[in-house]
């Protein structure tokens, strides 16, 4: 676990978007291709956004890189809640990614159902259901999930990453993808990826800004137990980072 500290929220946006294309450009080089997760919250799309506007942006070939998402808002398709609907206004809208590569996980049908509905879900465990299944379709032989190059996660000042909260049964589910219902933060219904999908990633990034964040941080980097605080059992196979601000990197260090 490596613990990087930026002076502030924008410039903790605008250097993780230039480590990003870095990495993602190491992928490439690599491998052909490179498999990103996206993260919802405030911090995540500011990533997004500067990602958007560095100079190096097209140092990374799109239509190559597979885009997920680490956690999904199950609301309609068209709600600008969804963290997808973000991630595209603040990025993939303005990059030549390959559709057939990004993956969203499916969406609520509107009340009613019409044909504007097409591909919507009426409950989020379809959804999950079916977006473990494109997982798996994208894993490598015997693996339930791809090794995903980044994976992406905002935290809640409670701890919690994608959509596992702290003593939730998605903090100690072994299925790729769960659907959550009564989330703690708002919308309910929600749909998310587990531990064991975040932890088959090379490499598990997150991000955080904000004093409120401060105390989750430093109980987390000091290694605590993922039921109680789920952003500790949020680590890759080959590297985890914990790029953060000054604010809420505040507290780490003084005992968690
Ligand atoms: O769907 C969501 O709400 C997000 O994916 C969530 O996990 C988010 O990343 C954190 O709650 C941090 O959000 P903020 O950066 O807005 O505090």
């Amino acid at each position: 676990m490596e613990l990087i500290v930026h002076a502030d929220a924008g410039l903790l946006a605008k250097a993780a978007a230039a480590r990003l294309i870095t990495a993602l450009v190491d992928a490439q080089a690599q491998r052909g291709e490179a498999s990103l997760v996206l993260t919802g919250g405030g911090i995540g799309i500011a990533l997004l956004r500067a990602l958007r506007t560095s100079p190096a942006l097209d140092a990374v070939n799109w239509s190559k890189v597979d885009v997920w998402w680490g956690d999904e808002r199950f609301v309609p398709a068209d709600s600008p809640d969804r963290n997808s609907h973000q991630a595209r206004e603040a990025l993939l809208d303005h990059v030549p990614v390959d559709e057939k590569r990004v993956f969203e996980a499916g969406a609520l049908a509107a009340a009613g159902g019409s044909q504007h509905d097409a591909g919507g879900y009426a409950e989020p465990e379809q959804a999950a259901a079916d977006y473990a299944a494109a997982l798996a379709a994208r894993a490598p032989a015997g693996a339930a999930v791809p090794a995903f190059d980044v994976l992406l996660l905002g935290i809640g000042p409670e701890g919690h990453v994608a959509s596992i909260f702290p003593h939730s049964p998605a903090a100690a589910a072994a299925e790729p993808v769960v659907a959550i219902r009564e989330s703690p933060k708002p919308p309910p219904n929600r749909i998310s990826f587990t531990f064991p999908t975040i932890q088959a990633a090379r490499q598990v990034w997150v991000i955080a800004a904000g004093e409120e964040k401060a105390d989750a941080v430093a109980t987390a980097v000091a290694g605590a137990d993922a039921w109680g605080l789920p952003a500790a059992g949020a680590h890759g196979l080959e590297r985890t980072l914990w790029l953060v601000d000054r604010a809420a990197a505040s507290r780490a260090g003084q005992g968690g």
